[in-house]
């Protein structure tokens, strides 16, 4: 059974290739060969008034720019402000003034409204970063960051909506169009970060009274992150598993038939499904907020995509509304500066909502983000680019909806919707963003919710209640069929049929307390009574136990409740995975070892197979693959030496060693540590407890963490990285040698085309 799985698997794979390797290649765009210029872009959004008259040639001139990258520090750690200093003091302090054409180089600088100074703007070429060796370690550090889940590559403006979402760590979140994730990981972070607060005003309160219990490592809170695109849905397994976070749950769902999930069966009973305290709707859209990362919008740029699109986006939303509790906050955002898929979308939510949801005036957060207040009105253009007088709000023929257009002027002061933020690129070098904040302060007036639900009557429909604005939105609605028994949203049955093929998730199979495996385990590690096995699951049916995922006592619930009807609720991934088969098992104590991401967590509840190391300690295992146990300092020898065999937790907490061991950090320039070759040329920049995943062998002791990984610990403990060190000589020899080819060559034109292509010169000579 098992191999005929692998052949098929094989030969899908197989002709999947053909068909790629057959398939008529799509001629490359060159980016730099791309025409800036748009007629009808310019005429509809000149038309629409959005931009001053004085500044339009600046907002013209920045749109046709490439875009600066940004990039953002992760929150959720004790880490991120030791990486802070770390990238300041070792990186952008030694930044060249200028680059080897004796061009000034703008170092990166922190984006001004972003809080905590985590996230940066970086203005450097890749030719500046290509020929400078101190640029070259900068680049390699932001690389090994990104890699490790420290920093994330994200556009500054889309790093706002999760800030006005205001996420904290009993809040049940849903993002609903969430791939590739860059706003998913920033709400894991809030939520995280939000915990650790509590934690810690939690901790010392405890110490003042002295109570000894362990409070919960995990936030109460979770996040569902949700993409109707498969393949994309996978992207945000692997970012929410860089966060290594347990209360991540990833669906693959249509946004606008979203569906319900219970807490328990007998909720499922009454129908009381989960209401989310916030809802992001990141929605997909025309993108000309990207123009200048994207520039085959200028190719492209017609009001039909706009248009085409605005249906989805406002059902979207509504499914979102729906979702949300009342007193939740909601946050509508998209990358397009066009009315039509912006206040026009909410301007029909708030006139659907009459009342029940309203926009928060949010003009005083993030002061220092320069924004336009939303438009209170604005023109509609027809797929056939004819402008539509807004008088004329019936349907049309050329893709125009009565939704389309803005309320009337005596109307408009109802909505606010010059709450809405506009963010455009020439204001703070960015790309242009759109964003509404909204707070549902009542029940949503189609939703009657039955008590009894055996009567099948949960929603009573706008149909029924004959809103004409919405049958003018929805087909489906039209069909009074279909309504009946309609379970989720007022604009469209749930539909089993589409989006749910090729759904081949393993179960969610629960730990059970008497398991054997749960008894050997605690023993072995002293595990306390307090260690929440009840919300531990493995992925394997019947077979042995090769991880162990944990996750929180509410995705627990959702997972118990929902999972058996896989038919509905499409569940991709959840838990973090705290054990994981040992691939060194010969003479172990247990064929299970702790997984590298769930330490932290683990060690809350552990009581046995703890080593603390010292700083000279941990530096050799990160430089070594494996060392010898007679290396380390007498006291960790002395507690690892009479071991079994197995895994252990190693614990080193270098702030202290290097107040034992330096009188003040800025003496550290130019140590070595005391037994190895490296040196210490910065102060160490780690300020909490390092937890690492590790092996005791009969002689030996490793670590189980990656290359990047161990290589991140040397940086943030002030040690010369080896790699750096070869990659800046390289660099420097070339320079060198371009500077000695330079002075014998004259640069005379050669009529060959070259000329001033020093670069490409120097990257030849190096080949
Ligand atoms: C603008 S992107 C989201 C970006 C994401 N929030 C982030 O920050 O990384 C829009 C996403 O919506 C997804 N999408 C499109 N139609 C959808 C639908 N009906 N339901 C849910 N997701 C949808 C697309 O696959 C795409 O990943």
């Amino acid at each position: 059974m098992a191999t005929k799985r692998v052949f098929d698997v094989k030969s899908r794979s197989k002709s999947a290739k053909k068909r790629k390797r057959e398939r008529p290649k799509q001629p490359r765009i060159d980016y730099e060969e791309i025409e800036k210029e748009n007629k009808l872009f310019e005429e509809f959004y000149t038309e629409q008034g959005i931009i001053s008259p004085s500044e339009w040639i600046h907002f013209m001139s920045t749109v046709r720019l490439p875009l600066p990258a940004t990039f953002r520090l992760t929150s959720n750690t004790c880490v991120c402000t030791d990486l802070a200093d770390c990238l300041t003091q070792r990186y952008i302090q030694k930044f060249p003034k200028l680059s080897t054409n004796n061009e000034p180089i703008n170092p990166p600088i922190p984006i001004p409204w972003y809080p905590s100074g985590l996230a940066w703007h970086v203005d450097i070429t890749r030719k500046e970063i290509r020929n400078d060796p101190v640029l070259a370690s900068y680049h390699s550090f932001l690389m090994r960051e990104t890699d490790i889940g420290s920093i994330s590559r994200q556009e500054a403006v889309s790093m706002i909506p999760p800030l006005f979402l205001d996420v904290q760590s009993h809040h049940k979140v849903l993002d609903m169009c969430a791939a590739p994730g860059s706003k998913t990981t920033q709400i894991i972070e809030a939520m995280h970060q939000s915990h650790a607060q509590i934690l810690l005003q939690l901790r010392s309160s405890q110490e003042s009274t002295a109570t000894g219990l362990v409070p919960n490592p995990l936030p109460p809170g979770f996040v569902v992150a949700n993409d109707s695109n498969n393949k994309r849905s996978y992207l945000l397994v692997h970012q929410a598993k860089r966060k290594k976070s347990a209360n991540v749950i990833v669906t693959n769902h249509d946004g606008t038939t979203f569906p319900n999930l219970y807490l328990s069966q007998d909720d499922h009973r009454t129908g009381n499904h989960i209401k989310y305290d916030r809802v992001l709707c990141d929605v997909p859209c025309s993108g000309d907020g990207t123009i200048r990362k994207n520039p085959t919008v200028w190719m492209k740029w017609a009001p039909h995509k706009a248009n085409g699109l605005h249906r989805l986006q406002l059902r979207l939303v509504v499914r979102g509304a729906e979702l949300l509790v009342d007193g939740g906050r909601l946050v509508y955002s998209t990358c397009s500066m066009n009315p039509i898929e912006n206040e026009a979308v909410i301007h029909t939510l708030l006139k659907l909502g009459e009342g029940s949801l309203q926009l928060v005036d949010v003009s005083t957060s993030l002061p220092e983000l320069e924004k336009r207040s939303g438009l209170r009105s604005w023109k509609v253009m027809s797929n056939a680019n004819v402008w539509i007088d807004t008088d004329k709000t019936e349907e049309n023929a050329d893709g125009i909806h009565s939704t389309f257009f803005p309320p009337s002027s005596d109307q408009a002061d109802t909505y606010n919707l010059q709450r809405c933020m506009r963010v455009y690129p020439h204001h703070q070098n960015t790309g242009g963003f759109f964003i509404a904040v909204i707070q549902k302060v009542a029940p949503l007036p189609w939703l009657k919710l039955v008590k009894n639900r055996d009567s099948q009557a949960e929603i009573s429909s706008p149909v029924e209640q004959e809103q004409p604005l919405l049958v003018t939105i929805s087909d489906s609605v039209k069909d009074k069929s279909k309504i009946e028994n309609r379970p989720f949203s007022v604009f469209g049955k749930f539909s089993s049929s589409t989006g749910y093929k090729g759904y081949k998730e393993d179960p969610f199979i629960f730990m059970d307390r008497s398991d054997e495996l749960i008894t050997e385990l605690s023993t072995l590690y002293g595990i306390s009574e307090s260690f929440p096995w009840e919300h531990c699951f493995t992925r394997s049916e019947g077979k042995a136990k090769n991880n162990i995922y944990m996750t929180t006592s509410l995705v627990s619930k959702i997972l118990a409740t929902n999972q058996a009807d896989k038919n509905v609720v499409k569940i991709i991934n959840t838990g973090l995975r705290v054990f994981c088969r040992s691939d060194q098992s010969v003479g172990s104590v247990c064929k299970l070892r702790f997984s590298q991401d769930g330490c932290n967590i683990l060690f809350n509840y552990f009581s046995k197979r703890k080593v603390t190391l010292t700083e000279s300690d941990i530096i050799k295992l990160l430089e070594n693959e494996s060392i010898s146990l007679s290396s380390l300092c007498p006291q960790s020898l002395a507690d690892i030496k009479d071991l079994p065999i197995g895994p252990v937790v190693f614990i080193c907490n270098p702030s202290s060693d290097s107040a034992k061991s330096h009188t003040s950090p800025a003496d550290n320039k130019e140590q070595s540590s005391p037994d190895t070759l490296l040196h210490k040329p910065y102060k160490c920049f780690i300020t909490c407890p390092l937890i690492f995943s590790g092996w005791k062998a009969n002689w030996s002791a490793r670590l189980f963490v990656t290359k990047e990984q161990k290589q991140h610990y040397q940086v943030m403990l002030g040690y010369e990285l080896k790699s750096d060190v070869s990659l800046e000589e390289k660099k420097k020899s070339r320079f060198v040698r371009c500077q000695i080819r330079d002075s014998l060559e004259p640069s005379i034109p050669t009529g060959n085309g070259n000329e001033g292509k020093d670069e490409t010169v120097c990257e030849e000579n190096t080949t």
